[in-house]
């Protein structure tokens, strides 16, 4: 299927455009009453991405609404430890939590490694759907979460600010960190694969728990997993967002990716410098930027736009959209970015 608009596939590959492709990282959900109303036509978050028909529609609406230049796929990273034999439930209002953990051996014993086909086949089907309703209007973007970021809550069981649990591991049982780390990996690989086959066009990994790792674990405990998935998959660009990762710029650039991506407190000049210029960088508005007034978002976006000028540029904040973003807000963010290249 010949894409309509394939802005952001050529802006990942370095590619000429007319302009710069924009999407919102968390752009499907939560922000939208058009979603909050299919929402609640559910029991919750779980029934909904495990419902193809309904996740394809949420995954469509922000095209629809709000006119971004790619579609990414409604579902969550924590699919993957689901299907490595650990549930999740998402609670109200304050996010995941894992009824068993992984804290010894005997645990990790439990676990299998994930065929992406079989043991996630709903979002296989969404995606599916989701391609064929798209019909090549825009890209559609598939994702996991990274290894590190994944080990993260199947140890500590939930959210966390310190995730010390997850990080107290990495000292005092490092072989079993790095067996189910390689778990996650070949999951992740099954399932991205598995993505892939089903019509994705370009892949993202989350690594939301980058910047809680100091630089050498993040290495050891990250990166190495985020290459070999790197390395894996060649079929569709590749786009690495690794939250709070300042200090692994530099080792990212050399990654086998397209795309890496920046959060708000990454000055871009510094970021490509370290990076390099044969990678597009992603981002990175300050996702609280959109609660100024319209004409500040203009005013802020368009400077964002300034300081990627020149060099490979996918336009989005710098970390999710906050839910409680009027999407018009969210319309002038995107309209500023599509206006740019005219000024
Ligand atoms: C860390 C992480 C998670 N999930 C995700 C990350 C990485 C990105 C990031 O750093 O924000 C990724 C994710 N989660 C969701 C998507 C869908 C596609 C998109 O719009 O980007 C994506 C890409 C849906 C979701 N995932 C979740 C919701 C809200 C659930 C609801 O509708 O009740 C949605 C739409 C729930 C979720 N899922 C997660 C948390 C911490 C929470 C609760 C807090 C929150 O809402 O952000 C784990």
């Amino acid at each position: 299927m010949q894409l309509k608009n394939d802005l952001l596939i050529r802006a990942a590959k370095g590619e000429a455009v007319e302009r710069t492709p924009v999407w919102l990282m968390r752009q499907a959900g939560r922000i939208l009453p058009e979603y909050r109303a299919v929402r609640e036509s559910v029991s919750g978050f779980i029934e909904l991405a495990q419902t193809p028909e309904l996740a394809a529609e949420v995954t469509i609406q922000p095209v629809d609404i709000l006119g971004v230049d790619a579609a990414i796929i409604f579902s969550d990273i924590l699919v993957i430890p689901e299907a490595m034999g650990l549930p999740y439930e998402m609670v109200e209002k304050r996010g995941p939590w894992f009824p068993n953990v992984v804290s010894s051996v005997a645990d990790l014993k439990k676990l299998r490694i994930a065929d992406g086909v079989d043991d996630l086949s709903y979002v296989i089907d969404a995606i599916k759907i989701t391609k064929r309703e798209l019909d090549g209007r825009v890209p559609l973007i598939g994702f996991a979460g990274a290894p590190w970021t994944i080990f993260a809550y199947m140890i500590e069981g939930s959210g966390s600010k310190t995730f010390s649990k997850a990080r107290a591991m990495l000292y005092t049982q490092p072989e079993m960190s790095h067996q189910l780390l390689q778990m996650i990996t070949d999951s992740t690989i099954n399932y991205l694969k598995a993505q892939i086959a089903a019509g994705v066009d370009l892949i993202q990994l989350f690594d939301s728990w980058a910047g809680i790792l100091p630089p050498e674990h993040y290495e050891t405990f990250s990166l190495k997993y985020i290459a070999q998935i790197c390395d894996a998959i060649n079929e569709v660009p590749k786009t690495v967002f690794a939250k709070g990762a300042f200090f692994a710029r530099e080792q990212m650039g050399k990654l086998n990716c397209e795309t890496i991506g920046l959060d708000w407190n990454m000055g871009v000049a510094e970021s490509r410098k370290m990076i390099g210029d044969d990678k597009t960088l992603q981002g990175n508005l300050d996702p609280a930027a959109l609660y100024g007034s319209a004409k500040e978002v203009e005013l802020v976006t368009n400077l964002m736009m300034d300081q990627f000028k020149g060099g490979r540029h996918i336009a989005n904040l710098g970390h999710g959209v906050y839910p409680d973003i009027s999407p018009d807000k969210v319309k002038v963010f995107i309209e500023t970015v599509k206006n740019y290249a005219k000024r």
